[in-house]
Parts: structure tokens; C-alpha cells; sequence
């Protein structure tokens, strides 16, 4: 699997706090892979540093062979790498329609017309067409959070970032949200998934890495990974480790 992303040694501190400590990690094109850890352990910090939301204290972040370390937010745009938010926040007079263009646009885009036609082919495909017109605030937790994967995938990604887009969701809504992931991923997307729900790592993961107060503690198969004796001690717990280990 050739490399799309490599990580050398990127660290960030706010202040007196160490939220990211030399994290290296290569991720490779067509990946999707769990990023997993406590909360607090620096997850949307390294999605702000990748993204250019804030910048690395020190390290390298290198995509498709290019530095992008001090790339601003619509670089990192334009160059194929999206996002979603863990608190979604579209513009709520606008329609949901125009919360996806606008994504179009910010990375790039071929003007407002075109920005249009993606924003419908994406709201088409995360299953919203019937509420392209409404404004983003009458939308429903699980709706928004599909207008936040619709406004993503308006940006043409080559790299995803999916921040706990199952949170808050029902058990059919989530079920729902992994054929979507699935989808995507099968149409060459590499997806970077931060996620709590276990199930769902488990199940659509090829690989995952563990963060723990900013450090990688394990980067394997899913199986290695639940059954490593730091990731259960730091985040998983026993009696998953032993209902997972049960299952296997
Ligand atoms: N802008 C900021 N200024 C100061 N401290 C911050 C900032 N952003 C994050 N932090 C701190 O950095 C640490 C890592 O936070 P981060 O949100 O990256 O963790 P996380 O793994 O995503 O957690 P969660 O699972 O709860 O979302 C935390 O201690 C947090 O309080």
C-alpha cells in the first residue's frame, strides 16, 4: 500500500500542556483506520494540527510527498484533505443545500454553479435531497450529522477525517452511518475514523492507533490492538478486552 500521509515526530503544547508528544505515523492510500484513545488523549488536536487549524510546536506532517506542516485550513483543503466536527456547526439560516456549496467552494470548487451540483449529488448521497431547501437549523442530530459528511465529501477529499460522526446516534442511525463509511471508503477515500464505539472500529478498521495523554501507545490489526495490555489498561478496560477476546 503505497504511503499517502506520514507524521514525523508532531508535537503540540497549549501552554503548560503537552497535548500532542512526537506522534509518527504513516498512513497509507485506501486505509480507513481508527484513531481511538481516552478523552483528552489529543485526537481532534492532531486532526487541527494535520488540518492547519493550529500548528505543530514541532515536527513534520508530509502528504502525498509534499511538507504541509504550516498550511492555513484551506490549503489542506485544497490539497484533498477534509474534515468533519465533533460539534457540528453549519450555518443555520442557511439551507442545507448552501452549507454543502459553501464546503465546495472553501476547497476550491469551479464556481457557484458547479459548487451547486456537487452540493446535490452529496446531499443525494448521505440521504437528504428531501431537505436540500430547509435551513441547516431545523435539522435533526443525526441529519446534521450527515450534512457535516455530505459538506466533507463536497470537498473532494483524498484524506478523511470522520470525528465521532456516531455520536449522539441511535443504534439504526449508526448501522446507517457505517454503510456510509463503507461506501465511501470502497470509492478509494482514505479515511482517518475517531470514534468511542468499539463496534464500529472493529468493524470497518483495517488498522488502528491508540493516543494516550498526546502518544501513539499501539499502531496494529484491530485484534492486536484490543488485546495489547496498554490500550485495555489506558482505555478499553478489562471486561471489554475479555468480551472482545470471547468473540474473536
Ligand atoms: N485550543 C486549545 N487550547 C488549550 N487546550 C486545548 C485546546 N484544544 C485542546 N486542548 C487540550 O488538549 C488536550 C487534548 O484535547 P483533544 O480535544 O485533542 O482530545 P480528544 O482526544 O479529541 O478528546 P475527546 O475524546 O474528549 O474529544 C486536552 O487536555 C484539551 O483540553
Amino acid at each position: 500500500m503505497s504511503e499517502l500521509m506520514k507524521l514525523e515526530a508532531v508535537s503540540r503544547r497549549f501552554g503548560g500542556l503537552q497535548a500532542l508528544q512526537d506522534v509518527t505515523l504513516s498512513i497509507g492510500r485506501g486505509e480507513v483506520l481508527g484513531l481511538i484513545g481516552p478523552n483528552g488523549a489529543g485526537k481532534t488536536t492532531l486532526v487541527n494540527v494535520i488540518t492547519g487549524v493550529h500548528r505543530a510546536s514541532a515536527g513534520r506532517v508530509v502528504f502525498e510527498g509534499r511538507d504541509i506542516t504550516r498550511y492555513r485550513p484551506y490549503e489542506t483543503a485544497r490539497n484533498g484533505i477534509a474534515r468533519t466536527f465533533q460539534i457540528v456547526q453549519p450555518f443555520p439560516e442557511l439551507s442545507v443545500l448552501q452549507n454543502v456549496a459553501a464546503a465546495a467552494l472553501f476547497s476550491g470548487g469551479d464556481g457557484l454553479r458547479a459548487a451547486n451540483r456537487v452540493a446535490a449529488e452529496k446531499l443525494e448521497f448521505v440521504g437528504l435531497s428531501a431537505v436540500a431547501d430547509k435551513p441547516a437549523a431545523s435539522l435533526t442530530l443525526a441529519m446534521r450529522k450527515r450534512l457535516e459528511l455530505a459538506k466533507a465529501l463536497a470537498m473532494n477529499p483524498k484524506l478523511l477525517f470522520l470525528d465521532e460522526v456516531n455520536a449522539g446516534l441511535n443504534s439504526a442511525e449508526v448501522e446507517q452511518a457505517m454503510g456510509l463509511i463503507r461506501q465511501i471508503a470502497g470509492g478509494g477515500v482514505t479515511i482517518v475514523l475517531i470514534e468511542h464505539l468499539m463496534k464500529v472500529v472493529m468493524s470497518v478498521c483495517s488498522r488502528i492507533v491508540v493516543l494516550q495523554n498526546g502518544a501513539l501507545i499501539a499502531d496494529g490489526s484491530p485484534s492486536e490492538v484490543v488485546s495489547d495490555r496498554r490500550v485495555v489498561e489506558a482505555y478499553l478496560g478489562k471486561k471489554y478486552a475479555q468480551v472482545a477476546s470471547e468473540g474473536a
